[in-house]
Formats: structure tokens, C-alpha cells, sequence
């Protein structure tokens, strides 16, 4: 069976460096990928836009291809959303299949400070995404919980159903949200750095201009 791979984040809004990545993830892992917006992240000040906006934006991303799709069952619960949460409804759901989450060497580095950290290994398999500028070297705390489960090639996440961590070297796109964000702020058009469907509706940017 596909590995089912999720792809967190607040996608505030979402731009060309995750689809590319997330589009990346699935060629690399043979894997169906969802995108998982995030209702309240917990890590970070509250998105800028709602989350209803946030939705439109990504399903507008997402059109006009099949193999990326959206997930939004973390919009559908109260409170902070805990990646723990899901993986674990998701894993009461898939059965033995494996999960794998994807997630950004950034944000890769501080998982030692997410809810109920260790547990991720118990229900998923990680796969890091590389991107431009963030060092490989982990925190020793998490180095320490995950020597001794890097696997180098995608075949060895099908072997069993979470609990491995695999480096995905994808192609280096410096693109972040917070930019978007500021061009938008500055009256700026960010055209070539996000889908080109988000531009065919402009009340789909409005949040973020001023
Ligand atoms: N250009 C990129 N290359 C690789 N991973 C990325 C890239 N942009 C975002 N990610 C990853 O996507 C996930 C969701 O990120 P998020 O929605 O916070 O986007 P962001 O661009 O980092 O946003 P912000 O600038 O608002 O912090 C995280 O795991 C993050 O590391
Ligand atoms: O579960 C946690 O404690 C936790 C802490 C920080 C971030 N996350 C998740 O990590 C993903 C990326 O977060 P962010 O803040 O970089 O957009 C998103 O799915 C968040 O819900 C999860």
C-alpha cells in the first residue's frame, strides 16, 4: 500500500516552496501526500489570515493536479493542534499503513519542544525536507532519538508503519510565508512565487495586503 504522507502547516499563506516540496515528497516516497493546515498552530503567533481565507487560498493552490490534496481535520478541533493528535486519529484510521509526516529541516530541528514528541516515532515515520539556509545538526536531544533510525531509501518505510526518519533531499527553493506576507503588506505582487490560480481571484489575497 501508498504510504500516506502529511504535510503540516499554517500556510499563511501556502506558496511555491511547499507545493514544490510536498510535490517533491511524493515523487520521492511514491506516497500520497495531503496538506494539513493547522487551525491554531501552536508554536507561533496566530495566522494572519482566517482560516477559511487560509482554505481557499490552498484549495486554489491546489488545483488542476491530483496527486497533492488537502486534509482538514485539524480545522475541525478545538484548541492548539498537536501533530500527536492527528497522527494518532490518522493512525486509528489507516491501520498498518505507513504514515510518514514531512516536515521542513526549520521546523525538523525543534520537534523536541512539540506535544508529546516522542510518541511521533510510535505513529509515523518522519521524512525532513531540506531547505536553503537550515543546517542538518540536531539538537543532541533529538539526535539521540533518532540515530538509529535513518534509513536512506524510501523502500524501508513500506517495511513497517512509523518509527523511521528519512532525509528527503528536495530542490532548494528560499520561500517563506513571512516574505509573501511583507511583499503583499507592501503593496507588492509576489506573482512567480506562488500558484499562478491564487492570483485569479484577488479577494483571495486581500488578508494580507494593507
Ligand atoms: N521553501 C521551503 N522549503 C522547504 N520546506 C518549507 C519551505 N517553506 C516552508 N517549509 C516547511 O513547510 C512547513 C509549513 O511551513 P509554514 O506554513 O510555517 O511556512 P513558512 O514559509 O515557514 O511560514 P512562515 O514564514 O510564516 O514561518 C514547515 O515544515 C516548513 O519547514
Ligand atoms: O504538535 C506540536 O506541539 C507542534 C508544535 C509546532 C508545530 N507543529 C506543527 O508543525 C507544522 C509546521 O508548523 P509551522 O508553525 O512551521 O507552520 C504544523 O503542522 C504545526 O501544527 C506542531
Amino acid at each position: 500500500m501508498k504510504p500516506l504522507a502529511l504535510f503540516g502547516g499554517t500556510f499563511d499563506p501556502v506558496h511555491l516552496g511547499h507545493l514544490s516540496v510536498a510535490w517533491e515528497a511524493a515523487e520521492l516516497l511514491d506516497a500520497e501526500v495531503r496538506l494539513l493546515p493547522a487551525s491554531i498552530p501552536p508554536h507561533r503567533q496566530p495566522p494572519i489570515a482566517s482560516t477559511a481565507q487560509r482554505v481557499a487560498i490552498l484549495r486554489a493552490a491546489l488545483q488542476g493536479q491530483s496527486r497533492l490534496s488537502l486534509d482538514t481535520r485539524e480545522l475541525e478541533r478545538e484548541g492548539p493542534s498537536f501533530t500527536v493528535d492527528t497522527l494518532t486519529g490518522l493512525r486509528a484510521e489507516q491501520g498498518a499503513r505507513p504514515l510518514v509526516l514531512l516536515i521542513g529541516a526549520d521546523a525538523f530541528a525543534h520537534l523536541a519542544s512539540w506535544d508529546r514528541w516522542r510518541v511521533l516515532f510510535e505513529v509515523a515515520h518522519i521524512g525532513v525536507l531540506s531547505r536553503p539556509g537550515v543546517s542538518s545538526t540536531l539538537p543532541p536531544e533529538l539526535e539521540d532519538a533518532v540515530s538509529g533510525r535513518r534509513v536512506a531509501t524510501a523502500d524501508a518505510l513500506r517495511d513497517c508503519p512509523a518509527g523511521k526518519v528519512i532525509e528527503l533531499a528536495v530542490t532548494p527553493l528560499e520561500i517563506s510565508a513571512t516574505r509573501i506576507r511583507e511583499l503583499l503588506a507592501a503593496g507588492r505582487d509576489p506573482r512567480y512565487l506562488m500558484p499562478a490560480g491564487v492570483f485569479d481571484d484577488p479577494a483571495l489575497l486581500a488578508p494580507y495586503r494593507r
